[in-house]
């Protein structure tokens, strides 16, 4: 057998590409580089006076093996040298108060795995590892865990077992490389304490992959003090966290006058590293007064967007996506949540009293019907949809296309999701169906994808019918607009419309309901307040499905707390091979 996959085949695609990322990583890494990478606030010297007390350890990541012990013997049958598990306490209760599963429930496991050639010196991975067969009620988590890599991180060992060299270590890193407390704890097993940053940066492109946004700092021995001190400063007390979130809505308006402001046009961020102006400056190309200027980039940088620079500001990775031409740009989106949306919430009351939505109180009409009145609105609203079409990447790919000639999306918007399809599949041909103010948009849209000769553009109503002949339909971000009765109503029509073998594709969050937090909870209130629609779950889809003459097949997960929903005409040979 391929040594490869003597450990390569007991892991999921996922896992198995961070592990190999890590090994590969931990091959050439230094602790100078880590640091300049997570810490880019360090200045070379600071690098230096840190580097003099640590030294590089290892990568870590969390994986979901079926088997730890075949995964072991997997590594070892490779040639590599593996240390025997030992049980994880930080991890396992960093999971249990993420997910609300007991801790003793979680039997997280360490592995420090060595490759062939280093023996058992530094720069070898740390796995953390929860066994989750197929199956098992932990599959939630593993997947959750795979898009979010939460545990992943970088560690330095720190030489001198001593609070003050501790806390020297968490204030130059904190204070001067822009790093946030990220928890930590002991580990009497191993007699080791750790303590967690967090980097607000996207680290430099090639410098190590990309989920490592996670500094560990471990040291022999318990330091409660020192551990004490460093998760006061994550662990925020109750008033002040109530507080934080009691003035969220002065977030949402800082982010939106940042964006109207374009101020992310105007700074150097991670993507473009130029020096930034100096703020008297960029007030004076911004129109604006300095001081106010300054107290608003104060605020952002409290956010993560920016971070200060000797005489001004620079970008994070968060605060680059508010720029115009950033890929996936939700500067849109900042000005619609800033804008109409944000007074709609202002009526928030009146929904959850009534549970019919607010828009419609404060606009006088319905959110659809309103944007179509008002030009300028629904081309935002259109751009802001396909800001958030990171979900839409693997799409194509998690459907057989072989066989299928015709896509038909249904209210598709600007065409962002039938483009995918029609670039990833050339033998398809696309119909996009929307309302006819929004065809515009999309016309211009397909025809600068280079798609205008491979799809129809027809305006019509989806309560009313949708066009006949296509093999695959879509409804990405439909049914959620919708109550239950509309989105019966609509399905019901395409049941009717669509020809017995068709399949129909639903992108949508699902509600989860097994405890985890999903972006779906904030888009369902949103829903509510918004369009008088709801997020749902997996099993409520079904049951609508069904009521309609759909039976849901599969479920596959997408960016962004996304699915996709993959139905069938019940009764079709499809539906029954499937
Ligand atoms: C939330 S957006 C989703 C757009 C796109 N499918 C996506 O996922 O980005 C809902 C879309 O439904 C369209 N729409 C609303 N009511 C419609 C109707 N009765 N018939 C056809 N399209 C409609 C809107 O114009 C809008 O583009």
């Amino acid at each position: 057998m391929d040594v490869r996959q003597a450990w390569a085949a007991e892991l999921d695609p996922a896992d198995r590409t961070l592990v190999e990322e890590s090994l590969a990583f931990v091959s050439g890494a230094d602790t100078d580089g880590v640091l300049a990478g997570l810490a880019p606030g360090l200045t070379e010297r600071q690098r230096a006076s840190v580097a003099a007390h640590c030294a590089m350890a290892h990568a870590a990541v969390l994986v979901f093996p079926a088997s730890l012990d075949r995964l072991i013997a997997g590594f070892r049958s490779a040639g590599f040298s593996v240390g025997e598990p030992v049980p994880s306490v930080v991890v396992r209760d960093r999971l249990s108060l993420r997910y609300g599963v007991p801790a003793d429930a979680l039997n997280v496991r360490i592995v420090h795995i060595h490759r062939p050639s280093t023996g058992h010196g530094p720069g070898f991975v740390e796995l953390f590892a929860l066994e989750a067969p197929g199956g098992s009620e932990f599959t939630g988590i593993a997947a959750r865990e795979r898009t979010e890599r939460n545990e992943s991180h970088l560690a330095l060992d720190v030489g001198a077992p001593d609070d003050v060299v501790l806390a020297g270590l968490s204030s130059l890193l904190t204070e001067h490389g822009g790093l946030t407390a990220d928890g930590g704890g002991y580990n009497a097993v191993e007699d080791c304490t750790v303590l967690y940053f967090r980097s607000p940066e996207a680290t430099p492109p090639g410098s190590n992959p990309d989920h490592y946004r996670r500094l560990e700092l471990r040291v022999l021995g318990h330091h409660p003090g020192a551990l004490a001190a460093h998760t006061a400063t994550a662990t925020d007390d109750p008033t002040k966290r109530l507080l934080e979130l009691m003035t969220g809505a002065w977030t949402t308006q800082a982010i939106a006058v940042a964006a109207e402001l374009g101020l992310a046009d105007h700074l150097p961020g991670p993507s473009r590293p130029e020096a930034p102006c100096p703020i008297g400056e960029l007030a004076e190309r911004l129109g604006v007064a300095p001081d106010g200027l300054t107290r608003l980039l104060r605020y952002l940088t409290a956010a993560e967007l920016v971070t200060p620079t000797t005489d001004s500001y620079r970008l994070t990775a968060l605060g680059e996506l508010l720029r115009r031409d950033a890929r996936h740009s939700l500067r849109p989106l900042a000005l619609l949540y800033g804008g109409p949306f944000y007074q709609s919430f202002g009526a928030l009351a009146h929904a959850v009293r009534t549970g019919q939505e607010a828009f419609a109180t404060i606009f006088g009409q319905g959110h659809f019907d309103y944007f179509a009145e008002h030009p300028a609105l629904a081309t935002l609203f259109d751009s802001a949809m396909a800001a958030s079409a990171e979900m839409f990447e693997p799409v194509p790919g998690l459907v057989d296309l072989s066989d299928a000639r015709v896509v038909v999306d249904v209210g598709g918007g600007s065409g962002e999701l039938l483009s995918r399809f029609l670039a990833h599949t050339p033998h398809l041909r696309g119909v996009l169906f929307e309302r006819a103010h929004v065809l515009e948009r999309a016309r211009q849209r397909l025809a600068d994808d280079g798609h205008a000769d491979r799809c129809d553009l027809v305006a019509g109503d989806f309560t009313q019918g949708v066009p006949r002949g296509g093999d695959v339909y879509l409804l990405s971000r439909i049914l959620h607009d919708w109550d239950d009765e509309q989105c019966l109503a609509i399905l019901r029509r395409c049941a009717a419309d669509v020809p017995e073998d068709a399949r129909l594709l639903i992108v949508e969050r699902l509600l989860p309901t097994d405890g985890t937090s999903s972006l779906a909870a904030a888009w369902d209130l949103h829903m509510l307040c918004n369009v008088g629609g709801r997020e749902r779950t997996a099993e409520h889809y079904a049951r609508l499905l069904s009521a309609a003459g759909f039976d849901l097949v599969a479920i596959s997960g997408l960016p962004l707390d996304g699915s996709l929903l993959h139905a069938r005409r019940r009764g079709s040979d499809q539906a029954a091979r499937t």
